[in-house]
């Protein structure tokens, strides 16, 4: 391991993932967790953006209470050797003592590179992040299928990298009047090895990460094709339809729709879940969730002890029934029913 003169990184540097001129919103929660974490440590916030299209970011990024903003304007599509040599030559150049980068696929294909290149440690998919009495960043994040909780440390190099899923920080509160030092660089780091020819947009629509209702089918249900009565539900409501793993693993949902450890985390206004369990990896997805409506026969279930609305009983008697009154009521207010 390089060492490292730890007194001489300060301040906590948020990676902040741009695409399509648009700021990802984990960059948001990431910037509210470390000016939290910067209270603490009496040090400054900095976020560095890499991509082309940036002139729109500050004001995306407005009320944060950033210190600077780095702004690295290239042509070259995201891959990850080229903004690894962007991201590295910043935090080469403002030592940061704590680097926060989103759980994204672009974020976990970039953070253990820039750890390598600066022989320092990276705990990935935390869920919460504490400093200790040394100043260091407690890293927690679930181990061991989620059954503890691992407390990391990397006591002895800088920077400390970890990466957050979307979803599990709540985003910064925008009441700073601060306006961050911009500092603009124009970057050419073409990689000849590498060259995207073309970008596609995955298919299968919105992302569950971006919904502010979802409908969770788990393995109470019984056959595939009762999974249209949850969609059915889930469009009425003008949301989308996510499951637990368990459904995911029998192939009918894909990965893409899975919420959990090893899924996706997700934040939504509203949840209602249909014969799902609670185990702790589901859990650990959706902890953030403002409203949990849960629809489970069994009264003894987990999922019941984080429910907001803890619905008891058989989801083919009451699912239907939510339906029909969603059809019947005037207008689409989910708000307003009555379970
Ligand atoms: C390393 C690791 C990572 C994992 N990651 C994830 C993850 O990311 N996401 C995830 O979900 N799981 C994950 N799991 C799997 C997890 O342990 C559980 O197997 C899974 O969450 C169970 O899903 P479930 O709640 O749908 O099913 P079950 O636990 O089987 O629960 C089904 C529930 O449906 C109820 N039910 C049955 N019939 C009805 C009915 N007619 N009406 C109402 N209720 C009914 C039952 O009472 C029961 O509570 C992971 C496991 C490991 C080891």
């Amino acid at each position: 391991m390089r060492k490292s003169n730890i007194g001489e990184w300060s301040g906590i540097l948020v990676y902040v993932e741009c695409r399509k001129e648009k700021v990802h919103p984990v960059g948001r929660e990431l910037i509210g967790e470390a000016s939290r974490l910067a209270e603490e440590l009496g040090a400054a916030v900095y976020a560095v953006a890499a991509g082309s299209g940036l002139d729109d970011i500050p004001s995306q990024l407005a009320g944060c209470p950033l210190e600077k903003l780095y702004l690295y304007e290239t042509e070259d599509e995201y891959t990850p050797i080229v903004y690894e040599k962007i991201i590295a030559g910043c935090i080469e150049k403002l030592k940061p003592s704590i680097v926060l980068i989103g759980g994204t696929y672009e974020g976990r294909a970039l953070a253990p590179r820039l750890a390598v290149a600066f022989e320092s440690g990276l705990t990935a998919d935390c869920t919460s992040l504490e400093i200790d009495t040394e100043g260091n960043l407690i890293q927690i994040r679930p181990a061991f299928g989620g059954n503890v909780m691992a407390s990391i440390v990397t006591a002895h190099s800088r920077p400390q990298f970890a990466t957050v899923r979307p979803g599990v920080m709540e985003p910064v509160f925008e009441d700073s009047l601060r306006e961050p030092v911009i500092v603009r660089e124009l970057v050419n780091l073409t990689d000849e090895r590498f060259k995207v020819l073309e970008v596609k947009e995955a298919e299968g629509g919105d992302s569950i990460t971006e919904q502010n209702i979802l409908v969770v089918a788990g393995r109470g249900v019984r056959k595939k094709e009762d999974l249209e009565m949850l969609r059915e539900l889930s469009e009425l409501l003008g949301g989308k339809l996510a499951s637990s793993r368990a459904l995911v693993e029998k192939g009918w949902m894909s990965p893409q729709e899975q919420i959990g450890l090893s899924g996706n985390a997700v934040s939504p206004q509203y949840m209602i879940t249909c014969g799902v369990s609670g185990t702790v990896q589901f859990m650990a997805g959706m902890k953030q969730t403002k409203n949990i409506i849960a629809i489970n026969e069994d009264p003894t279930a987990r999922i019941f002890e984080i429910a907001h609305y803890p619905v008891c009983g058989d989801l083919y008697e009451i699912v239907p029934e939510l339906i029909e009154r969603l059809k019947t009521q005037k207008g689409d207010d989910f708000t307003g029913i009555q379970i």
